[in-house]
């Protein structure tokens, strides 16, 4: 059967120039793309061991659907050959863990700034479609957040749920580097809505807020480097494979929405295929039914973890550390992020579906398959002496 679009319409193929597809939610979508579309896509990526799995055997039903290039989007010459033999570009490309947004402030403008650049040009130019990927952080803090601790207007939603056509941008003084990720990412949204306005660009802007699942980021000296830090999932899943304490940053009272990467895919995809629909908006992707502290996070994770792997969690499961200490100088959090839904579900229909306890089931499965017994290994290995 044809599919068809919202409307009743049918999809016509197409090609995706998809920038930074090597990465976790590039490569859930390119999966997706693969099993479920006949649509084309021109991975672009530094990296493609997350793909590795849909660009090898030839022998796949998708083979010659997918085609990897490996392109640095800062200098490389072929991008705009790339976007103009597609009908739509996605953009996903970008330095996304906090730790470098304070100790790596430079390279992390540059990323969320300076290196989108060129594709929303030669989008505009070229008049092509773009769904760029920015993030809940572009919210910053709640405005609940500078409320007396004992108001009760810190209990009414107005003064937390954020809704992508009426809620500040709110964030911390410049010392805190933490925001140099969010503002770059609210400053690349500004222009592409300027270039909408005055240019007819047709895009469509994703904020994400806390998806999780399999092939998020890396385990530390196992898929990645020893001493990196990558974001919370990755953080608690590494110290409960090595039976370490989950660290606890200034206490774990921040509080996060999670979604599981599947549902969130669902989302893209609705907008990829439903342009009418999509263009013009700017769309909060996020399960406003899963929040959660981070220590209740910690204390979940270590629930299911024991569950999973059938090993008795530690008697003491988590520690607290500074902020300071955690990610150096100029860290700063968001408080709360609750997705306001209405635009999403208006335009797309589309809500999510999984628990935080299943998809944290389904993912700490994963990851106990993948990096158990790696892990068991790189600890039995002696530490090389100096
Ligand atoms: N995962 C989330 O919950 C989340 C939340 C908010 C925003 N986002 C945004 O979604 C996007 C994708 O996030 P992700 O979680 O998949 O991160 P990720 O780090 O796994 O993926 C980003 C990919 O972009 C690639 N990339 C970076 N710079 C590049 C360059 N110069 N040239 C070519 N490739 C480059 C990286 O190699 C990586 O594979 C990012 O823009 C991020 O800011 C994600
Ligand atoms: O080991 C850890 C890691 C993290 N944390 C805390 O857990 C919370 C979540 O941290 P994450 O690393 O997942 O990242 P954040 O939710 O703060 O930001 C993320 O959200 C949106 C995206 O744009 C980015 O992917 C990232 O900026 C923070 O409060 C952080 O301080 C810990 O308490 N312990």
């Amino acid at each position: 059967m044809a599919r068809v679009d919202l409307d009743g319409r049918a999809i016509a193929p197409m090609t995706i120039c998809m920038i930074g597809a090597g990465g976790f939610i590039g490569s859930h979508l390119c999966e997706k793309l693969m099993a479920e579309t006949p649509h084309k896509v021109l991975a672009l990526d530094v990296y493609n061991d997350k793909i590795r799995h849909l660009l090898e055997p030839e022998s796949l039903p998708w083979a010659g659907r997918i085609q990897f290039h490996r392109i640095n989007i800062k200098h490389d010459s072929r991008l705009e050959g790339l976007i103009k033999m597609a009908d739509l570009t996605i953009n996903l490309a970008a330095i996304c863990t906090p730790a470098d947004y304070n100790t790596r402030p430079l390279d992390t403008i540059y990323s969320n700034f300076i290196d989108a650049l060129p594709v929303v040009k030669y989008c505009s130019e070229n008049n092509k479609r773009l769904i760029h990927f920015s993030t809940c952080e572009v919210y910053g803090k709640t405005i609940g957040s500078f409320l007396p601790k004992d108001s009760p207007l810190r209990q009414d939603p107005a003064y937390f749920v954020l809704k992508e056509d009426a809620s500040p941008c709110i964030f911390g003084p410049i010392e805190k580097q933490r925001w140099s990720y969010a503002c770059a990412k609210q400053l690349i949204e500004r222009l592409i809505y300027a270039e909408g306005a005055e240019n007819a660009l047709e895009f469509t802007i994703v904020r994400p807020f806390n998806w999780i699942g399999p092939r998020m980021d890396f385990i530390p000296g196992i898929d990645g480097p020893s001493e990196g830090v990558p974001r919370v999932l990755a953080c608690f899943s590494n110290a409960l494979l090595r039976r370490e304490q989950l660290k606890l940053v200034d206490g774990g009272q921040s509080q996060r929405t999670f979604i599981y990467i599947k549902d969130a895919i669902e989302a893209v995809l609705l907008m990829i295929e439903n342009p009418e629909r999509a263009n013009g908006h700017i769309f909060n992707v996020g399960n406003p039914n899963n929040e959660v502290t981070v220590r209740q996070l910690a204390e979940m994770m270590t629930q299911i973890y024991s569950k999973v792997s059938g090993e008795a969690a530690l008697d003491v499961p988590t520690v607290d550390v500074s902020s300071k200490e955690f990610y150096g100088e100029g860290y700063d959090d968001s408080d709360k992020r609750i997705p306001d839904m209405t635009i999403i579900n208006r335009q797309l229909g589309w809500d999510p579906k999984t628990s935080l306890w299943d998809l944290l089931e389904a993912t700490l499965t994963y990851q106990h398959k993948t990096y158990a017994e790696a892990i068991k290994k790189a600890m039995s290995r002696p530490v090389a002496s100096s």
